[in-house]
């Protein structure tokens, strides 16, 4: 929960305001704002309301450079354009808007000029600042659009209507997304990789806002402007993604103002009712939410959102998920007393608003986390249970895994510069050991390297028909070769049928044993998916059968396969947990249950022999 924030930036004073030597109103003291009447009006009675003080978060003085509390452009930057960054980079959406009278600064404020930039700038700036602090632990990505409410309809300032035309999309649908709420559909979005692009932009869409001189102000704006940076974050560190999607509005509203002072005729009236309807409209949602957030039955409270474009727009950031900021300009002068008090009370409601900022984190992002500390848990059973609960624990790791798998691939998918990730993502693994990843879904047979220095696992596929296995040293070179002087030349093979449907051992000259029972001559043996073979004396093999272990686990889950949102691999089922961890562990599993296993073993030999 945090309230909005609200500023209030007095301007110097314009020509014409010097010229009618109309008296400064106004003085701001640290937080506090003071409208008070001019001496002329206390002199002629008006006592009563003498001065009226208004404390904001900020109260800024920009009235003149030579006073010792002259606000800068720079200093509001730093106040509260950090503020925004700052939540950008920590994942929170952010909103500023300025608010107030035609003429009163909300345009040089958010924007700016050449010699003198606003906010606006100033955040972008800021934002390519902050991301090459952190280039290599961090992948960003930058996208801004720019639009304006104009006679309550939506223009895409970056988009021309037709590719040769000059002037921009207008009449957008405002549109609801069921999570991400309102939005406008078909607004171009740019991807800008560094400030200048984005400065380019800006240029573009401001040539194309709707602006008029009117007494007020020589170039009035006479729409909402609307410019919005989506800034993501993604990153990869010890072994876990993390990625945020920032949404930061700044815009600059079209002056609240009166037709008479601005001497607005046919379309400048107009526009000037539609500009007054949605400050209205503002202004009523505004005083709905503040109301809300002093009321105890704040759920039952309506806050008319929809009455207009902009209120409906800007739903997040008023009462939602976003850091908002207010700025209210107000002319200092008396000429513009009555106007500088409606602005100042507008902007104290709005103290009251408070809204509910959270960290944006990708959905899929959220549960890799989760799985990946179910997995750490699930591993730190594993190494103090038996052979059968290993294997228990195995499938459930499993398939988490391949869930993780599945979510990291999608999740590194969205991001056009994947390459960087995944070198992150190696490097985070590489420090842990030599990563093996294996994606089969033919059957195969599964063994720890036969080098006692080595640092492997060695996966067999088998192929259709028969595959032999024997001696390195012998005399026909056999498709699966071992060095142990316990394997005969031509030792065994497997024979593969229907597509790995049957899979069967045969003896030939050496030992073997599947699942400690010994293979007799002529006596095929079924393999089954999970089976323990061991050859010769030393010689352990994992048979995995994928098709089969996926039949299994379809059985064995009442969620059927949905459960899994791989693409439905089931690649060497009972082992991947373990491949995708680091080999250490996987061999130090694998040793360990190869030594339960051989102990096993021994003793049924002992007993077979017995007999
Ligand atoms: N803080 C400031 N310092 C110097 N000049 C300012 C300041 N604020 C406003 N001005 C000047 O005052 C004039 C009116 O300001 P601006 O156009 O920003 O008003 P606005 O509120 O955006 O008006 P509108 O609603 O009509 O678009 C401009 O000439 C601008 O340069």
């Amino acid at each position: 929960m945090a309230n909005i924030k609200v500023a209030v930036r007095a301007r110097p004073l314009l020509s014409r305001e010097l010229e009618s030597q109309s008296p400064i109103v106004l003085d701001i003291k640290g937080q506090s704002t003071i409208l008070f009447k001019s001496e002329a009006a206390v002199a002629v009675g008006e006592m009563r309301d003498a001065s009226k003080e208004f404390i904001y978060d900020h109260s800024y003085w920009s009235v003149s450079s030579d006073d010792s509390h002259f606000a800068s452009q720079e200093q509001i930057f730093s106040d509260l354009g950090h503020h925004i960054l700052n939540s950008a980079f920590e994942g929170y959406n952010g909103c500023i808007f300025a608010y107030g009278q035609t003429g009163s600064g909300k345009t040089y404020t958010m924007m700016g000029n050449e010699q003198s930039p606003g906010l606006i700038p100033r955040i972008c700036d800021g934002l390519f600042k902050g991301m090459k602090k952190n280039p290599n632990q961090v992948s960003y990505k930058v996208e801004v659009s720019y639009m304006e409410i104009y006679n309550e309809k939506v223009r895409d300032l970056l988009k021309m209507s037709v590719p040769s035309s000059n002037s921009p999309q207008h009449n957008l649908k405002v549109r609801e997304h069921p999570k991400e709420g309102p939005y406008v559909e078909n607004l171009s979005r740019h991807q800008v990789s560094d400030y200048q692009a984005i400065e380019e932009l800006i240029s573009i869409g401001n040539s194309f806002r709707v602006t008029a001189a009117t007494k007020m102000n020589d170039v009035s704006s006479r729409s909402h402007a609307i410019f919005t940076i989506t800034f993501m974050q993604a990153k990869y560190s010890h072994d876990i993604p993390s990625e945020t999607v920032s949404k930061i509005h700044l815009v600059d509203l079209a002056g609240s103002e009166r037709a008479s002072q601005t001497g607005a005729e046919g379309q400048r009236l107009k526009e000037g009712g539609n500009i007054n309807k949605s400050l209205v409209c503002l202004g009523n949602v505004i005083q709905a939410l503040a109301e809300a957030s002093s009321s105890s039955k704040k759920k039952n409270r309506f806050i008319p959102y929809r009455d207009s474009t902009l209120t409906w727009l800007l739903k997040d950031s008023l009462g939602g998920n976003s850091k908002t900021i207010m700025i209210a300009t107000v002319s200092p002068c008396q000429y513009s007393y009555a106007e500088t008090l409606s602005t100042l009370r507008y902007a104290s409601r709005a103290k009251n608003i408070v809204n509910k900022p959270k960290i944006n984190e990708d959905e899929n992002v959220k549960l890799i986390r989760e799985l990946r500390e179910e997995i750490k848990r699930l591993m730190g059973i594993i190494s103090n249970t038996d052979v059968e609960s290993t294997l228990h624990l195995a499938v459930d790791l499993h398939n988490k895994e391949e869930k993780i798998q599945s979510l990291t691939r999608s999740w590194a998918g969205k991001w056009g510069d994947i390459q960087k990730i995944i070198e992150e993502r190696d490097l985070a693994l590489r420090s842990e050991g030599v990563k093996m990843t294996v994606a089969s879904e033919q059957p195969h047979l599964l063994g720890v390297d036969e080098d006692r220095f080595g640092a492997g696992v060695v996966l067999y596929y088998l192929k259709s028909g028969d595959t032999t296995i024997g001696h390195v040293d012998a005399p026909i070179e056999n498709d699966i070769s071992f060095k142990s002087e316990s394997i005969a030349n031509f030792h065994c093979k497997i024979t593969l049928l229907d597509y790995g449907e049957s899979v069967y051992l045969h003896k030939l000259e050496g030992l073997s044993f599947v699942n400690q029972i010994p293979v007799e001559q002529d006596e095929p043996v079924k393999l089954s998916h999970s089976d323990t073979l061991k050859l010769g004396s030393n010689t352990y093999l994992r048979f995995n059968n994928p098709q089969e272990a996926m039949k299994l686990k379809e059985e064995a889950s009442p969620m059927g396969t949905n459960n899994n949102t791989s693409n439905g691999s089931f690649a060497s089922a009972v082992w991947s947990p373990l491949m995708n961890t680091s080999s250490n562990s996987l061999i130090q599993t694998l040793e360990q249950e190869r030594d339960a296993l051989r102990k096993r073993q021994e003793d049924i030999e002992h007993e077979y022999e017995d007999k």
